[in-house]
């Protein structure tokens, strides 16, 4: 027999409010050291379009669905880059391969954006966002949804156009540190 709670019927005991207290007071550094304990791909997030061409570094990039084909992409809105992402609209997440280290740290930092492209090799895709010719996979995307959450936006994005290389090995950023990712070899 399948049974349903409703909200209503639980009871209201006062260890619920106190977790909810505990996970409030998590300081900004305990968390950012405790989410460097989280591996992440690495990838460069470019748009072009009536704004112009601009491009960051984020780990945090994740698949949302596979039908629409979605994924998600988080931008801190005091970016340098925000302005032109809102208004484009377009974007194509590059995730990196193991030989991008100082390509990630030149569009991590405060470098001007014509430095930053022209560090690297571009071709396009469908939505004219830079594609990086040697990523280890590019995702050209319509953003779809937009949402706020604290100082980020979360940018819903649908992919519109795959380019892989099978070839090449990943990039992983944990413990604040760049490590290679090796596929692993036939034999
Ligand atoms: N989501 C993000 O915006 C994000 C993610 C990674 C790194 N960064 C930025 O890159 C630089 C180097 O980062 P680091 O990992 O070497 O050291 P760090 O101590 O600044 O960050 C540790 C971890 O905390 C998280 N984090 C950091 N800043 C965040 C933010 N503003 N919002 C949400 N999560 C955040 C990330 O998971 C990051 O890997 C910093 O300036 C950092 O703000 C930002
Ligand atoms: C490894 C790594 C990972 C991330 C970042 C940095 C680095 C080095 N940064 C920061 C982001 O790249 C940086 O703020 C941009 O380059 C914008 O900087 P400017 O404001 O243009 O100088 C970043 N920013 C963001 O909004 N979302 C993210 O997921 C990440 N992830």
């Amino acid at each position: 027999m399948q049974t349903t709670l409703n909200a209503v019927d639980l009871p209201v005991a006062p260890a619920a409010n106190n977790a909810v207290e505990e996970i409030a007071a998590v300081e900004k550094k305990e968390y950012r050291d405790a989410m460097a304990h989280l591996g992440s791909a690495v990838n460069i997030i470019t748009t072009d379009g009536p704004a112009g061409r601009a491009g960051f570094t984020a780990s945090a990039v994740c698949s949302v669905t596979d039908s629409p084909p979605t994924l998600l992409v988080c931008l801190n809105r005091s970016a340098s880059v925000y302005p032109v992402f809102k208004e484009n609209q377009v974007l194509c997440v590059n995730t990196l391969a193991d030989c991008h280290e100082s390509l990630s740290n030149l569009f991590g930092g405060k470098t001007p954006m014509e430095q930053r492209f022209a560090a690297a090799e571009w071709a396009r895709l469908a939505t004219g966002s830079p594609v990086l010719t040697d990523a280890l996979v590019s995702f050209d995307c319509k953003v779809t949804q937009v949402t706020s959450v604290g100082t980020h936006d979360i940018l819903i994005c649908e992919a519109v156009a795959l380019r892989r290389n099978d070839e090449r090995h990943g990039l992983v950023y944990f413990d604040r540190r760049y490590h290679p990712l090796m596929r692993q070899s036939a034999c």
